[in-house]
């Protein structure tokens, strides 16, 4: 069921042409973590701040379990939306103890009993014996976990994050990522979620909507948009791909240099299709369904190699090998496309290739 629900939302800011956000639908379900992602200026934090009430939409609807809180000129305000906001730099009162600072949003609508809700949600975030410290005296990640029982405490509908990781090392972000994503788990909320981090996003989400210009471009899991993005833009976010040109008829796509095989597909013609790294394989010997390439780069990262290979496209051939054998600029090698792992993409964000 969902709780969260958009459609055709929009929002432009003054006098600018561009929409910040461009009739976007999108819809979060109960118990779901949902993250917004996108290159910078894509209008994920204008989502996420027109979800929460601290923009005014031009148009479109907002509805969180069922009520609508945004529609024609009505807009609820914020404080009526029942949701709980993680701000990206956790936003704690400084000069309260970590058991004032979830106390100070709650209230009777959502328990009778602040304290036993205060100490309830401690545990549930592992904080059980810091009710009397200060936020100062707490590690990166741990004011993290206050913030996040802050928001949930009151038991909001949905819970919204700003950027929730950036402010966290390497390593701590690893761990942080996975409690974040353990604990709304267990408090059974739903979270919608802005990052600029693919990895963010990959590893915590349980589904990704990814902006671009304030148009939603795809919504699906983690896996969906890696494996099968459906166009550059999307591909790219989520790591390298290597995108041709090529004439399709019956799964077989005829590039400038040969031929490879792909699944038996419908789409024929004129079509740009792609590969991501890890799904093409080299050989050292021409077999059926290869390419001759030659390398033009190779760059060994101990539990890969990185080669850079020409097959007389338009652009060369990035292949991330396993083999024992270390490749070098010159050597001729074979390349196989995984043919259940090439895509066919939507040309409309890749300007240098087919129209
Ligand atoms: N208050 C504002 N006034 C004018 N323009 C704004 C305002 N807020 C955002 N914009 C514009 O709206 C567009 C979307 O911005 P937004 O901050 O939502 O993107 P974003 O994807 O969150 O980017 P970032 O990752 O850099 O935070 C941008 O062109 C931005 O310049």
């Amino acid at each position: 069921m969902e709780v969260l629900s958009i459609k055709h939302l929009s929002k432009k800011f003054g006098k600018k042409l561009k929409y910040a956000v461009n009739n976007a639908d999108l819809t979060v379900e109960r118990g779901e973590l949902l993250a917004l992602v996108g290159e910078s200026g894509s209008g994920k934090t204008t989502l996420l701040r027109l979800v929460a009430g601290f923009e005014e939409a031009d148009k479109g609807i907002i509805s969180i379990n069922g009520i609508t809180v945004v529609k024609d000129n009505f807009s609820m305000k914020p404080e009526k939306r029942k949701i709980g906001m993680v701000f990206q730099d956790y936003a704690l009162f400084p000069h309260l103890t970590v058991a004032e600072n979830i106390e100070f949003g709650l209230n009777k609508d959502c328990c009778d009993d602040k304290k036993a809700r205060v100490k309830e949600i401690l545990e549930m975030v592992g904080l059980s014996g810091f009710e009397n410290k200060y936020p100062h005296i707490l590690s990166g990640g741990q004011q993290q976990r206050v913030a996040l029982a802050r928001a949930l405490a009151p038991k909001p509908g949905v819970i919204l994050l700003d950027e929730p990781f950036s402010n966290l090392d390497a390593v701590l972000k690893d761990q942080v990522r996975e409690e974040v994503r353990n604990i709304i788990k267990k408090a059974g909320a739903t979270a919608l979620f802005v990052t600029h981090d693919m990895r963010d996003a990959l590893s915590s989400a349980d589904r990704i909507a990814i902006l671009k210009d304030g148009k939603i471009q795809q919504v699906g899991t983690p896996r969906e948009l890696y494996d099968k993005p459906v166009n550059l833009y999307v591909a790219n976010f989520f790591g390298k791909i290597n995108a041709m040109n090529a004439i399709a008829n019956k799964g077989v796509y005829q590039l400038k240099s040969g031929e490879i095989k792909g699944v038996n597909s419908s789409e024929n013609g004129q079509l740009l299709i792609a590969i991501r790294p890890e799904n093409v394989e080299i050989l050292t010997h021409k077999e059926e369904n290869s390419l001759e390439a030659k390398v033009l780069l190779a760059q060994y990262f101990g539990d890969h190699q990185q080669v850079h290979a020409d097959i007389g496209t338009e652009s060369h051939i990035v292949i991330h090998a396993h083999e024992k054998i270390l490749f070098q600029k010159g050597d001729i090698i074979y390349l196989r496309f995984n043919p259940e792992k090439i895509h066919v993409l939507d040309t409309c964000w890749y300007p240098g290739l087919a129209k």
